[in-house]
């Protein structure tokens, strides 16, 4: 029997303080808002794009979006994307992820302004999660595991953490936020030779690659905590998470299931970092 991780009930809470604060931003003469940038039709892309506006407009916060064929012009895109940034009214923009080949990454990433990059994509904030503030922008998905480990008080202190993934958005920077808190990390990807091997070693192991059903009891030490990251959105029109939940949550000391863990709370953050933008230099 494990202790079943509710992203949904930390993702009110944090709902109940992004409201306050978009009160109190409104009263001062600010209307916190957002700007999305979507390329193509990437199932998980839309979904997080889905459910990030609905949260945002809960909280009062306005969204435009911006959503372009996977097949869009180079020189139109980026012109379009310098316009997005220098508009004074927008506080933070979101460029979803997975971005066509012809569009650079480096220039995208390059090119967002990093006071308004709430996830955390551009150079100088990817620097920053190497030594991570709470004001910095690092990238969220990240934010939202560490806030659920936070939530259910695990600490991560000397404790063998594997990540399984190794992207931009998570894998990579996750390692950093949790070697910032004490933990000893291992990082398994594509290329590792047993993933097995060094997922049975972990007290904590995340896992954050979109493969559906993964990770099964065999790669889990009993008692370990396990944090799933994965979103895969299958033909059937429902989301999967890496971990095959049935099996390994009887032997897991925590567990969060998929949907209404990480991904309920990523789009709850995403307004918190919205607000913060749009309240950075508000006095009081
Ligand atoms: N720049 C960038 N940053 C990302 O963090 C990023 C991205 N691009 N591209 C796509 C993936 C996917 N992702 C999700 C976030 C929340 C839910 C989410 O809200 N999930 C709900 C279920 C939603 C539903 O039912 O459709 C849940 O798990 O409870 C899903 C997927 C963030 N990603």
């Amino acid at each position: 029997m494990s202790i079943i991780m509710n992203g949904k009930e930390i993702a009110q809470e944090i709902h109940a303080s992004n409201l306050e604060q978009v009160e109190r931003l409104i009263e001062q003469g600010i209307q916190p808002k957002m700007a999305f940038i979507r390329v193509g039709d990437d199932p998980a892309s839309k979904g997080y794009h889905r459910s990030a506006i609905k949260k945002a407009e809960n909280n009062n916060i306005e969204c435009d979006s911006f959503v372009y064929p996977a097949d869009v012009d180079a020189d139109e895109f980026f012109k379009d994307y310098a316009k997005i940034n220098e508009r004074s009214d927008i506080h933070g923009i979101l460029v979803l992820r997975p971005l066509p080949e012809h569009l650079s990454y480096e220039k995208i990433s390059q090119e967002i302004d990093p006071d308004k990059d709430v996830d955390g994509m551009s150079p100088f904030n990817i620097g920053k999660t190497f030594a991570p503030k709470p004001t910095d922008f690092v990238p969220i998905t990240p934010m939202s595991v560490m806030r659920m480990l936070e939530h259910y008080e695990i600490n991560v202190k000397g404790k063998e953490v594997v990540v399984v993934g190794h992207s931009l958005v998570v894998g990579r920077p996750l390692s950093m936020l949790l070697v910032d808190k004490g933990a000893t990390v291992t990082i398994c990807h594509i290329d590792t030779k047993d993933t097995k091997a060094h997922t049975q070693k972990a007290d904590v192991l995340v896992t954050a690659t979109g493969k559906k059903w993964l990770i099964t009891k065999d790669h889990v030490k009993e008692g370990a905590v396990v944090v799933d990251v994965g979103t895969s959105y299958e033909v059937d029109g429902k989301v999967y998470g890496d971990v095959f939940f049935d099996e390994v949550e009887p032997i897991a000391s925590y567990i969060n299931p998929v949907p209404g863990g990480i991904g309920s709370i990523t789009s709850e953050i995403l307004s918190e970092r919205v607000i913060y933008s749009a309240s950075k230099g508000v006095e009081g």
